[in-house]
């Protein structure tokens, strides 16, 4: 089956006191009413057996000839009120373990959360989103629920049983051994049942997360999958990795059903065999009939908490499971973080350097030649600089290494003369604004989304930049919208046009105010005026901003001051436009491309 998405194959999987042992920072401070509930869960639990010995006693004491009445009464009302008692722990068990351990799910959710935002892209690059969800979702859930109920009565099941088993031996050792027998063939099949459970729990946990994966695909990719007619291909594919769930789940069922079989089983003929022991006993006299019948009721007292053994092995070695994948994340180290002591430029210019530059992607092999291999570059402070390649050459890839989306395999990225490592990173990316090819807006009001990274200003202040940036990105046309810039967009922006989402993009990372601004092809979606319009504002407002431009379009190549041309993982060439277009074969065989790239897609567009 093939690996889940995002998850490397088990190698070194940790014990469970190791994955539970993980839990004590977050259950430290909910102990004191998880213990109230434990004790309430115990108290219930020995009540439950208690009530048997009540009718021994009743047995032995009054429905003998020479019992009193009043004793009959006394007894029903006993067993009555234990049995209430029994309900009233049960109630309060709920209440002191549901609030703490909901909190505790909320907070680890809300750290998981706290851990993927901090995670680089590389990391986004390898996991599937639903795995991601998965984890974050029913994982904790599941432990939740295990907190909850499955910790607590697995110990108060294995303590009922324990005392079971010791009154029964007060009773008679012999019926106490025989049901202690039971134990040795249920101990046996525990370990097998403990390796085969605990895999397929995992491997059904996984292949949720790649569902889950798949229907958040398919679901942001609707457009494409029904403009292809792929809904068929795709509901097929969806159909197969359901089914491949489903056996799983069904070998995960079958698994807990066998042993869960012997779980009820083993009792049964315990008890059958006891049941002959204990007659030929009785008839010997050497054993009273209220024991006897005690032994019996024990017996059936101890039937539920024995089988709930087996489900709550079940239930915990799917925590465990779930815990695990939890923590895979949570262990995965945060690789671009600040620096301990931050270095802060003396006279913030944004100047950007790039000195001797390599990278390579994570998942290359190191023998791979880098996408990026020397690459220097020198961006004045307020320069427009337009980096322009061919397809593949790496230039989305220069660009996300400014802020530290990616973080250099070699050399450095300096602004201001200071390393962008040694840089506090939220200051960095203050410092630096992005808009990328592919737009990401958020299912939020237009105008949040373009104020997302404007730093705080007073009202007014924040509406003059909104305007200004709405105005440079000639993005004014959501100002018409039914309820202007508090229009909500849909998921992804998906309910306005490419041309309109860019142009929200370049406005949200106009509006930011950076020292540097950082553009990754931001006018490919827009016609040939718009485009004009939207060059021509931005000239003016980029004036004092250091700007990187990947340019596909000879236009936008017109808005730098100059050009850099990126080649074979290199900064082949740097000047004007025409300095290059004059002394650099490969740069007008570039522009040439892109010339002709732009006419099919005029043509197109007419
Ligand atoms: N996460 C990744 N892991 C491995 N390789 C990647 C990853 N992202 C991109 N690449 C590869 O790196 C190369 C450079 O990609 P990049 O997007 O930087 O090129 P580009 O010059 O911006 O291309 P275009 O002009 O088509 O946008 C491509 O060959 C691409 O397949």
């Amino acid at each position: 089956m093939a690996v889940p998405q995002g998850h490397a194959p088990n190698s070194g999987v940790p014990t469970l006191s190791q994955t539970f042992s993980r839990l004590a920072p977050f259950v430290k401070p909910i102990l004191p009413r998880l213990s109230l509930g434990f004790l309430c869960a115990l108290a219930a639990g020995i009540i439950a057996l208690a009530i048997p010995q009540v009718l021994a006693w009743l047995v032995n004491n009054v429905l003998q000839p020479a019992g009193e009445g009043g004793n009959l009464w006394l007894a029903v009302a006993l067993v009555g009120g234990l049995g209430v008692l029994e309900a009233v722990l049960v109630f309060l068990r709920r209440q002191f373990v549901i609030t703490p351990a909901a909190r505790l799910e909320t907070q680890m959710r809300v750290r998981f959360y706290g851990h993927l935002q901090q995670l680089p892209v590389a990391f986004h690059d390898r996991w599937g989103s639903g795995q991601l969800l998965s984890r974050s979702m029913s994982d904790l859930n599941l432990l939740r629920r295990w907190l909850a109920f499955g910790a607590l009565m697995l110990v108060v099941s294995t303590v009922t049983v324990a005392t079971g088993v010791i009154l029964m031996f007060s009773s008679s050792w012999i019926l106490g051994s025989i049901y202690l027998a039971g134990a040795i063939p249920i101990a046996i099949r525990a370990f097998h049942f403990r390796n085969t459970f605990r895999a397929a729990s995992r491997l059904s946990q996984d292949q949720a997360g790649d569902l889950a994966t798949a229907v958040e695909e398919s679901v942001h990719g609707i457009r494409v999958i029904k403009a292809f007619g792929r809904g068929k291909h795709m509901y097929d594919g969806f159909r197969d990795r359901a089914k491949q769930l489903r056996d799983t789940e069904i070998v995960k069922a079958k698994t807990l059903g066998g042993f869960l079989f012997l779980v009820v089983s083993v009792p049964e003929i315990t008890l059958a065999a006891g049941l002959v022991a204990g007659l030929w006993l009785t008839a010997q006299g050497q054993l009273s009939v209220g024991a006897l019948v005690a032994y019996f009721a024990t017996a059936a007292v101890l039937a539920g908490p024995v089988e709930g053994m087996g489900m709550l092995l079940g239930m915990t070695l799917t925590t465990k499971t779930a815990l695990d994948r939890h923590f895979e994340v949570m262990d995965t180290p945060n690789t671009i973080a600040s620096p301990a002591n931050p270095l802060t430029p003396d006279r913030p210019r944004g100047h950007l350097e790039l000195r001797q530059v390599q990278f390579r992607f994570p998942d290359a092999t190191d023998d791979s030649t880098p996408i990026l291999q020397r690459v220097e570059l020198d961006v004045g402070p307020g320069e427009t600089m337009a980096l322009v390649g061919m397809t593949g050459t790496g230039k989305s890839t220069l660009l996300h290494l400014v802020p530290r989306l990616y973080e250099v395999t070699g050399g450095a990225v300096l602004i201001d003369g200071i390393d962008v490592r040694q840089w506090d990173l939220t200051a960095l990316r203050r410092e630096v604004a992005v808009a990328f090819e592919d737009t990401i807006l958020f299912s939020s009001s237009i105008r949040d989304n373009i104020l997302l990274g404007a730093p705080d200003l007073p009202a007014r202040e924040m509406e003059s930049l909104l305007n200004e940036a709405l105005d440079t990105a000639q993005a004014g046309f959501a100002r018409a919208l039914p309820q202007g810039l508090d229009t909500v967009i849909g998921e992804e922006g998906l309910s306005l046009s490419g041309g309109q989402r860019q142009r929200i993009a370049l406005a949200r990372a106009i509006a930011a105010k950076p020292r540097v601004l950082i553009l990754d092809d931001p006018l490919s979606a827009l016609d040939v005026r718009t485009e004009e319009a939207v060059t021509e504002r931005l000239r003016r407002t980029l004036a004092g901003t250091t700007t990187l431009i990947v340019a596909h379009r000879p236009s936008t190549v017109a808005l730098a001051d100059r050009v850099a041309l990126l080649r074979d993982g290199v900064i082949d060439d740097v000047g004007t436009h025409s300095e290059l277009l004059g002394r650099n074969d490969h740069y007008r065989f570039v522009i040439a491309s892109l010339e002709e790239e732009s006419a099919d897609n005029l043509h197109q567009e007419a």
